[in-house]
């Protein structure tokens, strides 16, 4: 058994991580100055640390003050709108951030380091499913912010001999199908949230950002993926570094438009989601599908969620159980789309 760092912890998909982690019998501390989190649902036996990690003196106390048998590193501003409107702010504090992170992990001799990567490394531009092979062409600075950290990861194994995994995930969805964690942001900007607070009236509706791409029906594909298949993959990818770095592309390999996404919340749901159109979201790339083959034939990873319906009701359940987020506190407002980023 080991003992592991996750940085963003308290986010939607470390926050499933962590638990996975714990169920395999492991020691997990978090690393997270909540921006974006939720402290309140990291189990109590989980160590702590409120730090930003900006904190270049802070995050090596952290790195030093245990022998970690490895490092996960979520920690991110990772929405690509928001990206598109800021972009400064994503290049320089993912990439600060993360440079902090991997120099003090390097120095302190932390031999296994996972990172989230991500499909807006790929922009949209190739012809469906991407492999882990295929040409980097970020569409958004998000995306150029992730490839930056796959590129220090590079330098780290090379001069280092540090080795990583970068998994470039594609859209996570659902929650954990035990009710301990589910997806909670504030302001919520993701499509399958936003589609069920239509559906359950806890929001005033969704809108449908562009309907002229060229797909199907006119509106984005993307590739949902489960965050437990998500946490599967990471405990994997742990286990297998040894020796070499790898990336791997991380989906189902199956691309849902967004009117697909609405019509399997009405199935799962039983409600109608009230939407209408709205202007395309600039940066969003038109086609986002993964061919995961590499890590499934390596590390013989398989997803267990691979039905679009099956994601999404868990996703469902979590949020009728939990209409107001982690916060039981927290006042319900109309944040779906009137704020959207
Ligand atoms: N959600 C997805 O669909 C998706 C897809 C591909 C990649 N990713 C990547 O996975 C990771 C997790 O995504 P998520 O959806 O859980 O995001 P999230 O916003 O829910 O979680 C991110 C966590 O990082 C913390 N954090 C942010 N900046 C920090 C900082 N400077 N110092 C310390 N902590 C900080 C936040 O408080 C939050 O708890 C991110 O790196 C994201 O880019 C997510
Ligand atoms: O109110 C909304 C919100 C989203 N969308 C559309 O839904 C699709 C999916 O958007 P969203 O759920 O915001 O996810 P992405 O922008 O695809 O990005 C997610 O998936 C990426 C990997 O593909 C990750 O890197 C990002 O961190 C993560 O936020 C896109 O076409 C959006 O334009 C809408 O039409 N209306």
């Amino acid at each position: 058994m080991g003992k592991y760092l996750v940085t963003g912890g308290a986010g939607y998909v470390g926050i499933h991580v962590v638990l996975a982690l714990l169920e395999a019998g492991h020691e997990v501390a978090v690393l997270d100055n909540l921006s974006r989190g939720h402290r309140k649902y990291i189990p109590k036996l989980v160590e702590f640390f409120k730090i930003d990690l900006a904190d270049k003196v802070g995050v090596e106390q952290v790195v030093a003050s245990q022998p970690w048998d490895g490092v996960l590193h979520f920690a991110a501003l990772s929405l690509v709108g928001e990206s598109m409107r800021d972009p400064f702010l994503y290049l320089r504090q993912n990439y600060m951030n993360s440079l902090n992170l991997i120099e003090a992990c390097v120095k302190h001799g932390i031999k296994r380091f996972v990172f989230s990567s991500t499909a807006a490394l790929f922009g949209g531009v190739q012809t469906p499913p991407i492999a882990d092979t295929a040409p980097i062409d970020p569409g958004s600075p998000y995306g150029e912010s992730k490839f930056m950290i796959e590129r220090v990861l590079v330098w780290a194994e090379r001069v280092y001999g540090m080795y990583s995994a970068s998994l470039r995930y594609f859209n996570a969805a659902g929650a954990d199908p035990k009710g301990r964690a589910g997806e909670d942001h504030t302001p919520e900007t993701h499509l399958i949230p936003l589609t069920i607070d239509a559906a359950l009236g806890y929001n005033s509706g969704l809108k449908v950002f562009g309907n002229n791409y060229p797909t199907r029906d006119g509106t984005c594909v993307r590739d949902y993926i489960h965050v437990n298949d998500l946490a599967s993959a990471h405990l994997l990818a742990m286990e297998h570094i040894k020796g070499r770095s790898v990336r791997y592309n991380l989906g189902n390999g199956q691309g849902f438009t967004n009117l697909e996404v609405i019509q399997s919340v009405e199935r799962v749901t039983g409600k109608k989601v009230p939407w209408e159109w709205a202007a395309p979201r600039f940066g969003d790339p038109d086609v986002l599908v993964a061919d995961s083959a590499r890590i499934r034939q390596e590390l013989g990873w398989k997803p267990e969620y691979t039905v679009l319906d099956q994601i999404i009701e868990t996703a469902v359940r979590w949020r009728v159980a939990h209409p107001n987020g982690y916060s039981s506190l927290k006042q319900k407002l109309l944040v779906g789309n009137s704020k959207h980023i």
